[in-house]
């Protein structure tokens, strides 16, 4: 067989002990790639050495240990775990000097224990590896060069490893396109315990006691694609899961007893049928399963956007027509899912959201024990638990990029009687908590955080809160609510006053379940000794997302697009009354009011729009849907002016700036001020423009395309997720071209 070209050498002569699959695929590997000058096999079965020469596995093959390890690199010992203890006493007798010697064994701590013995001491040269990588295929017949590509690789260095020899095992298996970790032993067990080997031994013992029952032909006659799927792995070697479970005695005997205790209780739940347990678990574990790998990396909770790099590539021009139903508004699904959490009874609700900041609120109580169903179709069912029952998270609870999770769940937590940690992704990480921190704080609350006031957050269980009077520093939603959240648990009244009218969500979804709420002009009051009592939640489209489309129907020609459902609370509607300033052609139908808050049809047609001076009083009404009017705006003909919104510098970017920028790109004239932007209408070009993880700019430069006479990359697109998951699909079909660009 042909070698490629070879790279650099990395070592002179790699010999590797034991040609089963990843011996073999680690040999042939190194070969093809030429990272080993000369690649030497050494196995005890004379048959697999000839055909390991024969297949190009190895450049020689010998079964004669000594002679084969004489003047070696590298040793890779990939024999199974219980034969290695003998192994490593016969390399300690060659007495070799310079020799790495590394493995490929699914348990660490008994090779380390084995290295002791047989040398004395731990060598320097000993690293320990673990190649999370295989196949039902076994033998010198199966290697794979490219078994190890994208998989993990876990070296456990002990204290006393060379660095050298540490680089050199690395740097091999990087050759063989693995990703390579490092954790210690102990770890490295304990894990894999955990993952690998407790699994394994389901599979082998549920097969098996199956198998021993005498109605075994029926059972297996009638087994299906659950059984086929989870017992798949029962088809695995067998001596060499014996030696795993041997020589991993300790850490499978530790998550073995754990999960006998989950089982047992599993059990008690169904002789006691106890469905809120069991959906519990099952809700939990389809979610944790789906996304495991997510919450781990800290990323993304919606699988469609993914690709962190997600460039969107809008092309210039196009009209944009039809009716379309934008996704649940964003700021009335969180609130869903708070209040349906600390209710009594089952709260169902429909049109929710499923967006990552949505979908993060869902997960943080999942993490406090609340039982979610959902959501399958904008359906959520949600248990609640009433205000006393929220259970001590597991460990911090992520709340990815969004503000809103994270400002009004403190106002719930800091009255919990556990601690609990809310962390964030990147932008929110930098977005200030100090606002909702200080009054909290003046409430009884405890609560750390990091420099500045930035997340992640720490609240401390236990404080017993008292009611105030805040009186709100800047107009925003979220610490209003934040605070009336709170003011469920403290003592006395709670009130806030608004300087300018903010969403009012909470105030209209507490006496939705039943929870009284007093408001007297700016004012909102709230006091404790109340319950909350489930309900019936219907989410109308948010009019935050529908705004892109409005703007996109107004500047494009010859358009005329149907926004249907959309909520109209009059604490929302201000993008409404600001493009109808400018001149747009825009009509409400239908009004009529569903669960509280009003809703409508929206009607929008092109149209010739102009600059305006943007009224003062409408700024929060329109808070979140500035970028988009900035686009407005530059399609306008002559000046807008914005003043009054410096909170669009604490968004999930500077979106003063960002939009500052992205317009100068493309050749409009903007020019940012403290507290809002100048921009004069004209021509658009194409161009690169950067996102900052803001899904609002995205969006709004993909609508920008429609009038701009190039095509504009918007870089960062991922977060459109946040609040959009089928923004491209609705610009698809209402004509306008944003497609996600493809790179490998
Ligand atoms: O309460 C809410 O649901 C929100 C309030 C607003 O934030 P501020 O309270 O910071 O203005 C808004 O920007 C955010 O998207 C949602
Ligand atoms: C500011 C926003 O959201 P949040 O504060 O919840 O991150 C937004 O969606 O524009």
């Amino acid at each position: 067989m042909q070698k490629t070209p070879p790279a650099t050498p990395l070592v002179k002569r790699l010999v590797v002990i034991g040609l089963g699959l990843i011996g073999a695929s680690f040999a042939k590997g190194i070969r093809d790639l030429g990272l080993a000058e000369e690649v030497i096999g050494v196995d005890l079965n004379l048959q697999a050495c000839q055909r390991a020469v024969e297949l190009g596995v190895v450049d020689s093959c010998s079964t004669d240990l000594a002679a084969a390890c004489k003047d070696a690199d590298v040793i890779m010992l990939a024999v199974p775990v219980l034969a290695l203890q003998t192994l490593l006493s016969k390399l300690a007798a060659l007495n070799l000097k310079n020799t790495i010697i590394t493995d490929a064994g699914s348990v660490k701590g008994h090779l380390l224990a084995a290295a002791q013995a047989a040398f004395g001491k731990l060598p320097p040269l000993l690293v320990l590896g673990h190649p999370i990588a295989g196949s039902e295929r076994s033998g010198v017949e199966a290697a794979n060069p490219g078994l190890f590509k994208h998989h993990k690789v876990i070296l456990t260095p002990h204290a006393h490893t060379d660095p050298a020899a540490l680089a050199c095992v690395e740097q091999l298996w990087q050759g063989l396109g693995a990703d390579v970790e490092s954790m210690s032993v102990d770890q490295h067990d304990r894990v894999l315990a955990a993952t690998s080997h407790l699994p394994h031994l389901l599979a082998f013992g549920l097969v098996d006691s199956l198998a021993k029952r005498s109605e075994n032909l029926e059972i297996f006659r009638y087994a299906a694609g659950g059984f086929r799927d989870f017992t798949r792995i029962a088809g695995s070697d067998p001596v060499m899961w014996h030696d795993i479970f041997l020589a991993n005695r300790e850490a499978v005997l530790q998550q073995l007893d754990q999960f006998r205790g989950d089982l047992d209780v599993l059990r008690n739940a169904i002789a006691e049928e106890d469905g809120r347990h069991l959906l519990g678990v099952f809700t939990r574990a389809r979610v944790a399963r789906e996304h495991f790998s997510t919450i781990l990396a800290q990323r993304a909770y919606v699988e469609t956007m993914l690709d962190n790099n997600l460039i969107f590539l809008a092309s210039p021009g196009g009209q944009v027509n039809g009716s379309i139903r934008v996704p649940g508004d964003k700021s009335i699904s969180h609130r869903a899912i708070m209040l349906g959490s600390l209710a009594e009874g089952v709260t169902e609700i429909d049109g929710f959201l499923e967006g990552e900041d949505a979908l993060a609120t869902i997960q943080a109580f999942r993490d406090m024990g609340v039982v979610i169903e959902g959501p399958e179709k904008g359906r959520v069912v949600v248990h609640g638990v009433g205000l006393h029952g929220l259970q001590a998270p597991p460990g911090p609870i992520y709340v990815g990029n969004s503000g809103t999770t994270m400002r009004l769940l403190s106002g719930i937590l800091a009255a919990q009687n556990f601690d609990t940690t809310l962390t964030g992704d990147a932008s929110l990480s930098k977005r200030p908590m100090n606002r909702i921190a200080k009054p909290l704080r003046e409430m009884g609350a405890v609560i750390e955080t990091a420099a500045e006031g930035r997340p992640p957050l720490t609240l401390r269980g236990g404080q017993r809160l008292t009611g105030m009077h805040y009186a709100m520093p800047m107009a925003s939603a979220q610490v209003k609510s934040c605070l009336l959240l709170a003011g469920m648990y403290a003592s006395g009244e709670t009130s806030v006053t608004e300087p300018a009218p903010t969403r009012d969500h909470t105030e209209r979804m507490l006496r939705g379940f039943g929870y009284p709420v007093e408001v007297n002009g700016p004012t909102a009051k709230i006091e404790s000794n109340h319950a909350l009592t489930a309900t019936h939640i219907e989410v109308p489209a948010d009019i935050s997302s529908a705004a892109f489309f409005m703007v996109a129907a107004c500047i494009a020609p010859d358009s005329e697009l149907l926004l249907e459902h959309i909520g109209i609370n009059p604490t929302r509607t201000g993008i409404i009354d600001i493009l109808k300033l400018m001149g747009a052609d825009l009509s409400l139908e239908r009004i009529h009011e569903v669960g509280g808050e009003l809703v409508a049809d929206i009607r929008v047609r092109s149209s010739r729009l102009k600059g305006i001076e943007i009224p003062l009083e409408l700024v929060p009404l329109a808070i979140d849907e500035f970028p988009v009017l900035f686009i407005a705006a530059a399609c306008a003909e002559g000046r807008t002016i914005l003043r009054g919104a410096e909170e669009l510098r604490v968004k999930e970017s500077d979106r003063i700036q960002v939009m500052v920028d992205g317009l100068t790109t493309l050749g409009v004239s903007a020019q940012g001020t403290p507290d809002g932007i100048i921009i004069e209408g004209g021509p658009m070009g194409g161009g690169e423009i950067w996102a900052h993880g803001d899904h609002r700019i995205a969006m709004s430069f993909s609508v920008a395309a429609l009038r701009a006479n190039a095509a504009i990359r918007i870089h960062d697109s991922v977060h459109v997720a946040t609040s959009f998951p089928n923004f491209l699909a609705l610009c698809k079909q209402v004509g306008m071209h944003v497609e996600p660009e493809v790179h490998s």
